[in-house]
């Protein structure tokens, strides 16, 4: 398939119907080298827009490296961005044209969409020529604000290193969560979601990115304004319903980072199968100032009104209905309670 034009897609985004066309002008099929039939593709999904424009610059400065370490290998397709959800089209599109790999470049939220383009209406999206037994690998190159997922694996921030750990080759199966919501169409995570004030924090730190990693604080102290520890009920397992109090935020990790380097749940493993969650109660704001550095070295898992639990699935709900409680998951605002959560166990490989 090197040398072919990739077909247009007929995968639509949501109820759109409107076809992806990966051999418009935002495509770059390998990029400034010579294509083979015999080398495999690797399409490298670039938010040009992430990290307020760094990405965009760091990958035009990185590309003749990408060229000269991956060149010999494989055929360099190179898809930029143009909005919100369109990395989801382009890697459903790739994978079913057979890709080897695709790489998310940019931040959580690109990561997020990418991983998201490796399924449809639910279930994995497979190769049209090569079928169910060809695995497509995901990489990721973090050039975006807070880049939290990488943290997990204690990769450096350093898109040169990613690309030598792409070069190595190494790839092992991962997990991946599902969330939905009351309409009960799933969406995907590889990170973290969370739930009241922390999703609320996020929601707000996303309209404030042009201030780097300072948007978390600005979002977090936005999100204080007329914010209430309410009583959720949960249901872990399909087990019985659970009322806790008073929580201030609910978090499912299925890795271990969020926010710009919290360690939220340090106990997540994303190869363990399960779902580590971490629920803080009736939190006040102070707690956040004395136990801030907690929060980010992930000792707060210790403190008495902190719970945490292994999951495999868990649905979270109002104990009284109001319709306002936030939900997001890596990072992107998803709506508002109830929420189910559960674990794919080794959905993905991804080059570690
Ligand atoms: N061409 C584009 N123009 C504007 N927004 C885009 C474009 N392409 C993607 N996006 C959106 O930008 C959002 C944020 O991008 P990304 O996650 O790469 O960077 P970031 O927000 O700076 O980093 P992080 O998520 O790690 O904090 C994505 O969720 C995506 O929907």
């Amino acid at each position: 398939m090197a040398t072919a034009m990739l077909r247009p897609s007929f995968f639509a985004r949501g109820d759109q119907s409107s076809a992806l066309d990966l051999s418009s002008d935002r495509v770059s099929r390998n990029a400034g080298g010579s294509s083979s039939r015999s080398k495999r593709d690797f399409v490298f999904v670039v938010n040009p827009k992430g990290a307020n424009g760094r990405t965009g610059r760091e990958w035009k400065k990185l590309l003749p490296f990408i060229r000269e370490r991956l060149g010999p290998q494989c055929n360099i397709c190179e898809s930029m961005t143009s909005g919100p959800f369109h990395a989801v089209d382009i890697t459903r599109e790739a994978i079913r044209e057979g890709a080897e790999a695709v790489i998310a470049v940019g931040g959580d939220g690109t990561l997020h969409e990418v991983v998201n383009g490796f399924f449809w209406a639910g279930n994995p999206v497979t190769s049209v020529d090569l079928g169910p037994e060809h695995s497509t690998t995901l990489g990721l190159i973090p050039l975006g604000t807070g880049s939290d997922f990488a943290r997990t694996f204690g990769w450096k921030n350093d898109p040169y290193d990613a690309v030598e750990r792409i070069a190595r080759g190494l790839r092992s199966k991962i997990d991946v969560g599902v969330i939905s919501g009351s309409s009960g169409e799933k969406h995907f995570f590889i990170n973290v979601a969370d739930i009241h004030l922390s999703a609320k924090a996020g929601y707000y730190a996303s309209k404030y990115k042009r201030f780097g990693n300072l948007c978390y604080v600005i979002g977090a102290l936005r999100a204080f304004i007329g914010h209430n520890n309410w009583d959720l009920k949960i249901k872990v397992d399909d087990g019985e319903w659970e009322v806790c109090n008073k929580v201030t935020a609910l978090c499912i990790g299925n890795a271990k980072f969020f926010g710009g380097g919290m360690k939220i749940t340090p106990t997540a493993d994303p190869s363990n199968g399960n779902l580590e969650v971490v629920i803080l109660q009736d939190f006040k704001w102070y707690d956040f100032v004395l136990k801030l550095h907690k929060l980010y070295n992930g000792s707060h898992i210790s403190e008495k009104n902190v719970y945490t639990r292994s999951v495999k699935s868990i649905e979270i709900a109002e104990v009284t209905s109001r319709g306002d409680i936030f939900v997001q998951s890596d990072g992107e605002h998803f709506g508002f309670l109830p929420a189910k959560c559960l674990i794919l166990p080794a959905a993905i490989e991804i080059f570690t």
